[in-house]
């Protein structure tokens, strides 16, 4: 028989081999033994199962507690309530939280009152003996608010007053009562106690800010303790281009006069908020929070809430570490992007709401990412899979306490019907001619043969997209070289070189046209039908390249479309201001230009019901955040969205990696990660660099489906249900995350069609259809329409 002995921060620190059962067959309590040379003394059995799933590990988690803690926790349990505010009778409870009246009447039908907090709470956080007093949400926000939002100020509201957590704790402890002294039992409440954070990862659009909002507004006026207010001053740092959403937000739902707030931007500086005592919440964009760090720091801050705060599962970067130094306890990260897709970056968010939560990094290596991560490789054993679940289960359920996630589904019934199509538009002349010569380039060649260096094949990769987008972006950069004389750009010569020659001689890039691109006639066609069959309606047009947009631009100019534009350039003084332009109803834009990449987390954009993604990216998560601006809450119109892909080229790729099983590995994806960091082998690289020059749609080709895409339809106005599709091979349609990158088998089951059909009803792909060589399509909510 063997042992191993493991610390409480799971590591292995000994090993013992050769004993013999009978000896450890009563095993019990202050019984001794020596294993690897230690002199052990067992003070407790723990059960498989609290090994199983990682918990009793969790007693050793953070700092040791203190004597002066120890007791005071031991106190805690031996006499548990006695300074508490007599309690007992349910006539006492009634009366004590009427004695001190509650701001709103918790009594009235529809009122949203927080939960109570229980005895334990009380001896910690009451030590005054105040009276009770409900804690009511405004009724003026209630009556705007979602059931999911309620819920999600619940939620927020529990785990900033730290009774989530005790919860666990207490319910937690009853089973290591069986086995653990009251020290033991002090340790672990000693590790809950004292958290306050959450993570609300709600889908994009569910309106975290409002969530949030109500939470500010509630926590600043009133308290469960003689109601005296929870927090007096709030800190929200959100990326620079939302700093005056969230002040146009605070005055949607609040007004002007309840609550004020201070943005800081180029005239508003920190040093003036801090001198006056008029505002409660400071909002500040990341870039000006570290450049204020100084200031801020002096200021004492009661809630932190941190907008887009999946940037912070880095804790290395410099904004982590100055945030973590705020002394602030009551952390609140929003993030509408999966985040449970790498557990570190995991760790990292988890350990900055909840400091210590899960202990130090090395010991959640030990305990939980290892053993989750051995269990998922093939050739783990099946104790090892057993281990690696049980304590990914565990992971998952003491994390759950503090991050909630919704998705789009709670909203859709508020929503619009969304009809989402992707049009495969054939390619021009010019760039069929470009690309096979590309594909026959030395660079490309070498690239398969695993000849040059590692970056090598981005830049064919780069090129390729490039003309994808329109020849005269490829041409610029040839001609960009041609005239710089310096550089390695070896790989650039053997990449470019005879290009120049398949354009006309007199070729200017400036000039050119929309028949050079097959998804720049598509888009022109688009505009012009929406333009003139919905003349109230609005585009969003969506490219990840200031170079294309730039074309984009030009064509909106070309035919008289009014267009504003928002890139990474744009001041983020101006951007709420454009933002607004384009949703009033009032203005004249007909289209937005957004590099999404660049600009557009978090904006709403609903004045805008259709949406054209023009380009595809290598993350499905960074097309995904794109087209979620215009389908949200307020959205009046039905919305329409178009992604462009070139049929047979590198985007249908891309698009094929997007929704393979190999672009969902992990299930979760994650709009940081770039496309610079994608590792291709020689093989991927063969696919990418095939052009299928003959195919209608190879994405349709690869599904297996029987149909040519000429079917008869019966019927495919967009009334009809998703459901009823025309080549139904796989299986029923499946309930699915609606943010969550499509899978193979789920595009299976869209409605799909070449541009030949000849019962092509819908008006919008009526006049795109000579373009476009396939279509697939699909309706989201159409009960709604
Ligand atoms: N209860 C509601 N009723 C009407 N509109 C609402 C409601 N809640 C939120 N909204 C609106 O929905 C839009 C989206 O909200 P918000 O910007 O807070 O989303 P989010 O969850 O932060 O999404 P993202 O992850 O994209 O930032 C906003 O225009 C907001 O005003
Ligand atoms: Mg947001």
């Amino acid at each position: 028989m063997s042992f191993t002995l493991k610390d409480l921060e799971g590591k292995d620190i000994g090993r013992g081999i050769g004993y013999k059962f009978r000896e450890f067959e009563k095993i019990e309590e202050g019984q001794t033994l020596m294993i690897g040379g230690k002199e052990i003394e067992i003070m407790g059995v723990i059960s498989s199962d609290d090994f199983n799933s990682g918990r009793c590990f969790q007693l050793g988690r953070g700092s040791p507690a203190t004597p002066s803690f120890s007791q005071a926790a031991r106190k805690c349990f031996s006499k548990p309530f006695k300074s508490v505010c007599k309690l007992n009778s349910k006539e006492n409870r009634q009366n004590d939280f009427q004695s001190c009246k509650p701001r709103h009447d918790p009594y009235t039908p529809n009122s949203l009152v927080m939960p109570r907090p229980d005895k334990n709470h009380q001896w910690m956080f009451n030590k005054n003996c105040f009276s009770l007093v409900d804690v009511v949400i405004d009724p003026h926000l209630v009556h705007h608010l979602r059931p999911h939002q309620k819920e999600g100020i619940i939620f927020l509201y529990e785990c900033v007053m730290g009774m989530r957590l005790r919860e666990y704790c207490l319910l937690n402890s009853q089973s290591y009562c069986l086995s653990l002294s009251s020290v033991g039992i002090a340790v672990i409440s000693h590790r809950m106690n004292g958290r306050y954070g959450a993570i609300l990862a709600d889908e994009m659009g569910l309106g975290k800010t409002l969530q949030c909002i109500s939470l500010i507004w509630t926590l600043q006026c009133q308290g469960p303790y003689g109601g005296k207010p929870v927090i007096k001053k709030t800190l929200i740092v959100t990326p620079g281009s939302l700093v005056n959403n969230w002040r146009k937000e605070f005055k949607k739902w609040l007004g002007n006069e309840r609550i004020k707030i201070f943005t800081v931007d180029q005239d508003h500086k920190v040093e003036e908020f801090i001198k006056s005592t008029f505002y409660p919440v400071l909002i500040i964009s990341y870039e000006m929070f570290l450049r204020s760090l100084d200031q801020i720091k002096n200021i004492k801050f009661d809630l932190l809430i941190c907008d887009e705060g999946h940037r912070l599962k880095n804790s290395t970067i410099k904004t982590t570490t100055a945030l973590i130094s705020l002394s602030c306890e009551k952390r609140v990260i929003l993030t509408g992007t999966p985040i449970q897709n790498d557990l570190q970056e995991f760790f990292a968010l988890i350990d900055f709401v909840n400091p210590g939560i899960l202990g130090s990094l090395s010991s959640y290596r030990k305990i939980y990412e290892e053993p989750i991560i051995m269990s998922r490789e093939p050739s783990s054993s099946e104790e090892e899979k057993k281990l690696g679940e049980r304590r990914a289960a565990e992971l998952t359920c003491l994390t759950g306490l503090f991050i909630l996630r919704r998705t789009q589904e709670v909203i859709n019934k508020y929503l619009p019907p969304k009809i989402e199509t992707v049009v495969f538009c054939r390619p021009g002349a010019l760039q069929i001619e470009l690309y096979q010569k590309l594909l026959n380039s030395q660079a490309v060649r070498f690239c398969l043969q695993g000849l040059l260096e590692n970056s090598a094949h981005l830049l064919c990769i780069g090129a390729l997209k490039k003309l994808c987008n329109h020849p005269c972006l490829l041409f610029s950069s040839v001609k960009d070289k041609e005239c710089s004389s310096t550089g390695d750009e070896n790989g650039e010569r053997n990449l470019y070189q005879g290009l120049l020659n398949v354009f006309p001689a007199d070729y200017n890039p400036l000039l050119f046209t929309e028949n050079e691109s097959g998804k720049l006639q598509v888009l022109s066609k688009l505009l012009a039908v929406i333009h003139e069959l919905r003349p109230t309606e609005k585009v969003v047009l969506v490219s990840n390249y200031t170079q294309t947009l730039n074309i984009l631009q030009e064509v909106c100019q070309r035919h008289g479309y009014a267009y504003v534009r928002l890139d990474g350039q744009t001041p983020i003084s101006q951007r709420q201001h454009i933002v607004d332009g384009f949703n009033s109803k009032y203005s004249s834009d007909f289209v937005f230009l957004l590099s999404s990449k660049a600009g557009g987390i978090g904006l709403n954009l609903i004045g805008g019901s259709h949406l054209i993604l023009y380009d595809i990216d290598w993350n499905p998560a960074t097309d995904i955040q794109a087209m979620s601006r215009v389908w949200r809450d307020g959205q009046k119109y039905p919305v329409h969205i178009y992604r462009l892909l070139t049929t047979g080229t590198i985007e249908e790729k891309i698009y094929q990696r997007q929704i393979s099983k190999q672009g969902l590995s992990g299930t979760v994806v994650d709009l940081t990660k770039a496309s610079e960091h994608i590792q291709f082998s020689v093989e991927e690289l063969k696919n990418l660099f095939t052009f299928h020059e003959s195919s209608h749609c190879v994405t349709h080709d690869l599904l297996d489906c029987e149909c040519t895409g000429e079917i008869d339809h019966a019927d495919d106005s967009l009334e009809k249900s998703a459901i009823s599709r025309h080549c139904q091979l796989g299986p029923h349609h499946q309930k699915s995350d609606s943010l969550k990158p499509l899978s193979m088998s789920q595009l299976k089951q869209w409605k799909h069609f070449s541009g030949d059909n000849l019962n092509l009803t819908d008006p919008f792909l009526k006049r795109i259809r000579d373009n476009v060589s396939f279509f697939f399509q699909n309706i989201t909510n159409p009960s709604t329409a």
